[in-house]
């Protein structure tokens, strides 16, 4: 873990960005998603949360600041960079062989019946995928193709391992795999193509 905030810092990533309090609040947030996933409320403590939730929000948007100036892509030292938007992951291991994670889906994350939603499951992939590409190609990429198969149900609240890993390169193309497993249990694979941006490419 260390190995990629180190060489995050080298390429201008700024971990101290949003301050020490910063993954304090994504975690709250995760817990307010979890606890909206399963809630069924009374009116009165709809309309209570509805004020709260208001004031909150005010406050928020006086520090909304644009995509780049954000924490969540420079904050590697949180889970999931503190990317609200997936599901929390921290990196055991990253280097050009590939990303070792530990993943963990919340009840935001409820499919059914107890499970991942099988398209959060996709997104998990998604950006460890695209992390092993980038750290294998050493440049940015971006998901051409995705595709994942359901070996078996992925569960909530259990700490999963995740491994991905670039098979090959030929030009731009960086073939990438990955395997998601609940102890020895398989619960998904994925194969995907990542295509590295040209120089400009938006
Ligand atoms: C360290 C931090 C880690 C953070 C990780 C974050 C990961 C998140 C990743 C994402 O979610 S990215 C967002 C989802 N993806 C997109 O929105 C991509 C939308 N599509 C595009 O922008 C373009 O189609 C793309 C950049 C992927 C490719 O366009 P280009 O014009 O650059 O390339 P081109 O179309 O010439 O294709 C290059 C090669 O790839 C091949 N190719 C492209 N798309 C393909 C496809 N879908 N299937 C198979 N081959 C494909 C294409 O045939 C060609 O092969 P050859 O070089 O052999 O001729």
């Amino acid at each position: 873990m260390s190995e990629l905030i180190n060489a995050r810092e080298e390429r201008g990533a700024d971990i101290s960005r949003g301050g020490p309090y910063y993954g304090e609040l994504i975690e709250q947030v995760r817990g307010l998603m979890d606890r909206a996933r399963l809630v069924s409320p009374t009116d009165e403590l709809a309309l209570d949360a509805i004020g709260i939730l208001k004031q909150l929000n005010d406050k928020l948007d006086a520090a909304v600041v644009n995509e780049w100036s954000t924490p969540t892509w420079t904050r590697f030292d949180l889970p999931a960079r503190g990317n609200i938007t997936l599901p929390p992951f921290m990196i055991d291991h990253a280097d050009s062989s590939g990303v070792d994670a530990r993943l963990t889906f919340r009840n935001y994350h409820l499919g059914g019946n107890n499970a991942a939603h099988g398209g959060q499951v996709a997104v998990g992939f998604d950006d460890l995928l695209g992390m092993a590409a980038a750290m294998h190609a050493g440049s940015i990429t971006r998901t051409a193709s995705l595709t994942v198969d359901y070996r078996s149900v992925t569960p909530l609240n259990t700490e999963l391992k995740v491994r991905a890993w670039a098979e090959r390169q030929e030009g731009r193309k960086v073939f990438v795999r990955a395997t998601l497993h609940d102890g020895d249990r398989l619960c998904a694979e994925a194969h995907g193509l990542f295509i590295v941006l040209k120089p400009g490419q938006a």
